[in-house]
């Protein structure tokens, strides 16, 4: 018997050995191939990247959103495009961008890469380029330049909200990350469902909702580079990672707070109550309304992924480029002045109603958002897309088909020669007779089929916040150890990890 078990012990472990060798040859055989073999062996980059995409999790996942920072470092060393995964190059010459991200480049979005958002049934989420066309048409109504004008009233009586809430504490130092997206939260998702959420008049902004989507934002690397780990995350306890367990719990606040609020709003739709002007979810939730490409095959309800996708589209990024506008103007006096000056000028009685076309002809209140939006970048993630049928040229370089590339809109943005001195907040650089030429470079919102699809909401929301913020009060930042918005995460948002900007107001003259 101890015979037996001894032959059985010992034939395992040659077995298991046997396994792992052939495991081990099978490594570096695909290594070998990635190396020597590959179609994109000739492309420069650290070889560990070539071989395996381990490399970038260590950046996305131990490191913690450092793969961005990470790869503007590789191009010092390699030159304009380097090999940054065994299938992906990273380019970090403006021409790329047209290149990859134009009409008529046609690339698809990555896959493998988007799923991380879970939001595979969202206009953002889906990957064939016809479902895109037909899903950005169908929504494309409710995010036009005629519905962001139609949005006005509603954009504003948030921001007065804002304002009221920022004038009343007065000398209570306000954390404007959280107050700018409150009133971008509240405004989205009050168009949506068409149900109040007032995170604006959460006590010091601390809404719910957006704290616990602001929590979850790490998980997204997590996700992306072991994405089974969605399965088990329930049963990962606390003693294992603390900060795991609390990101997987806020993740799952956001989705309870949406299948609640869907959950209200099909009961609406069944009762119809709404006659006129219903919210957005009800035009998609209304059995007797046919959206083609819009059934949702999944677990989830109807509308879920869509909803998730811009509520998080349409709230960080306004509230961001807010941010970062309001920290540059507060720091420099006379950008400051000006954009006072020139605001007073046309709307000397600022409790009288401003019309946003009038806003909108500002070239100074313009060239500041512009510049806030430069400096905000929008997503930083470089936005993969997979080349092909067939290979093609970008910024002069032949790829092949298949592989996957991508700019970081950083790259454009913080372009010195495009963008002199381009850590600087200077908004005259928009206002130059050859600037027109410069908007171009304006990334923020991507290019192409793929464009952002809130473009038009966003800058009606922008208009209006930057104005009734620097009309209707005098403020000043508090503290001085404020970060200066250089340094971030890249979580595909900019996550800044130094001390929130946080302002005193007080009501103007
Ligand atoms: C300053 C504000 C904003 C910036 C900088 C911004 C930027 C972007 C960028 C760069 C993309 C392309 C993403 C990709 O290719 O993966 C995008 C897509 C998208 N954005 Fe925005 N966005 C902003 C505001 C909004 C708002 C307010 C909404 C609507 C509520 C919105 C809805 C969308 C949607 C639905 C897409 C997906 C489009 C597609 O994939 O076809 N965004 N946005």
């Amino acid at each position: 018997m101890q015979d037996l078990s001894n032959l059985l012990c010992r034939n395992l472990a040659v077995l298991l050995a046997f396994l792992l060798a052939i495991l081990l040859l099978h490594a570096v055989y695909v290594a070998f191939a990635r190396l020597f073999f590959h179609p994109l062996s000739d492309f420069p980059g650290p070889r560990l990247a070539a071989v395996t995409s381990l490399y970038r999790t260590y950046f996305d996942v131990v490191q913690g959103g450092e793969f961005l920072q990470h790869v503007l470092m590789l191009h010092e060393v390699h030159g304009p495009v380097v090999r940054v995964a065994p299938n992906e190059l990273h380019f970090n010459d403006y021409r790329a961008y047209h290149d990859i991200y134009s009409v008529e480049a046609r690339f698809t979005k990555d896959a493998n890469f988007y799923h991380c958002f879970n939001t595979g049934d969202s206009a953002f989420g889906v990957i064939d380029p016809e479902e895109s066309r037909i899903r950005r048409t169908v929504l494309h109504p409710f995010f036009s330049k005629q519905a962001a004008t139609s949005l006005e009233d509603r954009i504003r009586h948030k921001v007065d909200q804002l304002v009221a809430h920022l004038e009343k504490r007065c000398s209570i130092p306000s954390n404007m990350f959280l107050a700018f997206r409150t009133v971008t939260l509240d405004i989205i998702t009050e168009y949506l469902f068409g149900q109040p959420q007032n995170a604006v008049n959460c006590n010091a902004f601390q809404a719910p909702l957006l704290l616990n989507i602001q929590d979850s934002v790490p998980l997204l690397w997590l996700i992306k580079s072991f994405p089974s780990l969605v399965t088990f995350l329930p049963y990962i306890p606390k003693w294992i990672s603390l900060s795991v367990h609390r990101q997987f719990v806020a993740f799952c606040s956001v989705q309870a707070f949406l299948e609640a609020i869907l959950a209200r709003a099909l009961v609406d739709v069944s009762k119809s109550s709404w006659s006129d002007c219903p919210p957005v979810s009800h035009h998609f939730l209304d059995p007797f309304r046919q959206f083609k490409g819009f059934c949702c095959p999944s677990t989830k309800p109807l509308f879920f992924d869509e909803a998730l996708s811009l509520i998080q589209a349409g709230s960080d990024t306004v509230g961001n480029t807010c941010t970062v506008g309001t920290f540059h103007i507060l720091r420099n006096k006379r950008t400051h002045n000006r954009l006072v000056a020139e605001l007073k000028s046309v709307w000397p009685e600022k409790d009288e109603r401003v019309d946003i076309n009038l806003l909108q002809s500002l070239p100074y209140l313009t060239a500041v958002i512009k510049e806030a939006l430069r400096l905000s970048h929008g997503f930083v993630t470089p936005l993969p897309r997979v080349v092909g049928p067939q290979s093609a040229t970008i910024a002069g370089f032949v790829v092949p088909p298949h592989t996957i590339v991508g700019i970081s809109v950083v790259a454009v943005h913080m372009n010195s020669d495009i963008f002199p001195e381009p850590h600087s907040f200077i908004p005259e650089r928009w206002m130059l007779p050859t600037s027109s030429a410069l908007d171009r470079y304006l990334v923020s919102f991507s290019k192409g089929p793929r464009t952002c699809l809130g473009s038009s909401m966003a800058w009606a929301e922008l208009y209006l916040i930057f104005a009734f913020l620097f009309r209707k009060l005098d403020i000043e930042i508090v503290g001085d150890k404020i970060d200066d918005y250089r340094h971030f995460k890249d979580y595909f948002i900019p996550v800044h990890t130094g001390e929130p900007l946080h302002i005193r107001a007080r009501r103007s003259e």
